[in-house]
C-alpha cells in the first residue's frame, strides 16, 4: 500500500508535476503531529466522549476537563483528518472513527492507540542511536509490569483486523477438518486470538499458547474474556530455548514474532517446529512483509521494517526468506496467502 499526495486543485497538480512542492515539510512538520494528535486524542477519551452522539465544544471541554483552545485545535486537526464531521457547531464521530477508535468495537485499535502513546512513542527518540548501533530498544528485556499490559493489549488490538480473515483462510491440515487431529501450538500467542478463531471452527481442536510469563500475566485476562475455557490455555516457555517436543502437533503457527528474531533464531525455531509436528501437519508463519530487493517499495512493508529494527534489532524477512527456513527444515510445499484486510501481510505456509 501506498500514501499519496494527491491534489486537489491545477496549482497543486502543478506544484507538484514541477517539483516545487516541499514534501519533506509534510513528513518532517505534518505527519508527526498527525500521529500524536490521533494518539492523545484516544488518551484523553476525546472519541469516548463523542460516543453518543454529536456534541460542541463547550461540552467536550467540561466533560474531558481539557484546555478549550488546544482540544479547540485538535479538534480542528482531527475534522481535518477524517475522525469527526463538524457541522451546527458540532462535532460527530465519522464512520470510520465509530469503527476504530472506540473501547468496544470488534474492530477498534483502542490498545494499540494506547501502546504507541504511553511506549512506542518514546522509542522513536532512539531511532538515530539504533542507525548508528544496529542496536534495537529490546523491548522484551526492559517493559515494566504496566507495560507489558499496554504490550497486551495493543496486540489484541491489532489482531482484531486480521483474526477473521485468518480464521476463514488459514489452511489446516485434512486431519484437522475432519477432527482427527487435536494439537495446535501457537508460539508467541500473547492474547491467543488467532487459536480462538481456529477452535472456534475445528470443534475437536485444542491450542497451547507458548509466551513469555510475563506477556501471559497480562494476555491471560484478555483470553480468559473469549470463554475457550481449557480448550486454549497459556503454557509459559521461551521459544528459543525450550523443547517443543517431537510429533505432538498437528498445527503450529508463529504470528508477529518472526520479526523479533535474527535469521539464525527464526532457522532454529523452524527446526525445532518441523520435529514437532506430526506427519501432514501445517507451520505458518503469519508477517508483514519485506518486499523482495528491486520489487517496488511499499510503505507498510518498509515502515515496519525500520520499526521492528529499532524495537527488536530484527526486522521483516522477504517471502524467499521465511519460506527458505521452513525449507532448510525439511518442510515443503510452500505456498502463500496474501491477507486481502491487511496490506503487506502474508501467511507463509509449509507442511510435514
Ligand atoms: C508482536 S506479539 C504477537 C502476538 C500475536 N501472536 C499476534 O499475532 O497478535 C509477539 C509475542 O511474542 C512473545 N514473545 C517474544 N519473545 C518470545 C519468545 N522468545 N518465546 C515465546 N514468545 C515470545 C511476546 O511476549 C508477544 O506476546
Amino acid at each position: 500500500m501506498q500514501l499519496t499526495i494527491s491534489p486537489e486543485n491545477p496549482i497543486e497538480w502543478f506544484a507538484l508535476r514541477a517539483n516545487l512542492a516541499a514534501i519533506p515539510l509534510l513528513h518532517i512538520q505534518i505527519m508527526p503531529v498527525l500521529a500524536k494528535a490521533v494518539l492523545e486524542a484516544a488518551d484523553n477519551g476525546v472519541f469516548e466522549a463523542a460516543k453518543n452522539g454529536p456534541q460542541t465544544l463547550d461540552e467536550l471541554v467540561q466533560v474531558l476537563n481539557l484546555n478549550p483552545k488546544a482540544l479547540g485545535e485538535l479538534m480542528g486537526l482531527l475534522t481535518a483528518m477524517g475522525y469527526f464531521n463538524y457541522k451546527n457547531n458540532r462535532f460527530t464521530l465519522t464512520r470510520m472513527a465509530r469503527r476504530f477508535t472506540l473501547k468496544d468495537d470488534p474492530m477498534s485499535v483502542y490498545g494499540m492507540m494506547i501502546f504507541n502513546n504511553r511506549v512506542v512513542w518514546h522509542w522513536m527518540s532512539h531511532l538515530g542511536d539504533y542507525l548508528k548501533t544496529g542496536k534495537g530498544v529490546q523491548y522484551h528485556d526492559t517493559l515494566s509490569p504496566e507495560q507489558w499490559q499496554y504490550y497486551q493489549q495493543g496486540m489484541i488490538a491489532a489482531s482484531n483486523i486480521e483474526a477473521r480473515e485468518f480464521g476463514l483462510r488459514a489452511p489446516v491440515p485434512r486431519s484437522v477438518k475432519s477432527g482427527k487431529a487435536t494439537q495446535m501450538l501457537d508460539i508467541g500467542g500473547s492474547h491467543g486470538q488467532h487459536s480462538v478463531v481456529l477452535c472456534k471452527k475445528y470443534s475437536g481442536l485444542t491450542s497451547a499458547i507458548l509466551d513469555l510469563p510475563q506477556a501471559i500475566e497480562q494476555a491471560a485476562p484478555l483470553l480468559a474474556q473469549q470463554g475457550m475455557g481449557d480448550r486454549v490455555r497459556h503454557q509459559s516457555g521461551n521459544v528459543l530455548t525450550d523443547d517443543l517436543g517431537e510429533s505432538q502437533f498437528d498445527f503450529i503457527l508463529m504470528s508477529s514474532l518472526a520479526h523479533h528474531f535474527s535469521p539464525e533464531q527464526n532457522q532454529t525455531v523452524a527446526s525445532k517446529v518441523a520435529k514437532a509436528l506430526r506427519p501432514g501437519g501445517v507451520f505458518i508463519i503469519n508477517e508483514f512483509i519485506r518486499p523482495a530487493i528491486g520489487a517496488k517499495p511499499e510503505l507498510i512493508g518498509s515502515s515496519t521494517d525500520l520499526f521492528y529494527g529499532l524495537s527488536s534489532t530484527a526486522g521483516n524477512y522477504s517471502i524467499d526468506e521465511i519460506s527458505g527456513w521452513q525449507q532448510t527444515a525439511g518442510l515443503t510445499s510452500p505456498k502463500v496467502i496474501n491477507y486481502r484486510t491487511v496490506p503487506g501481510r502474508a501467511m507463509v505456509i509449509a507442511r510435514k
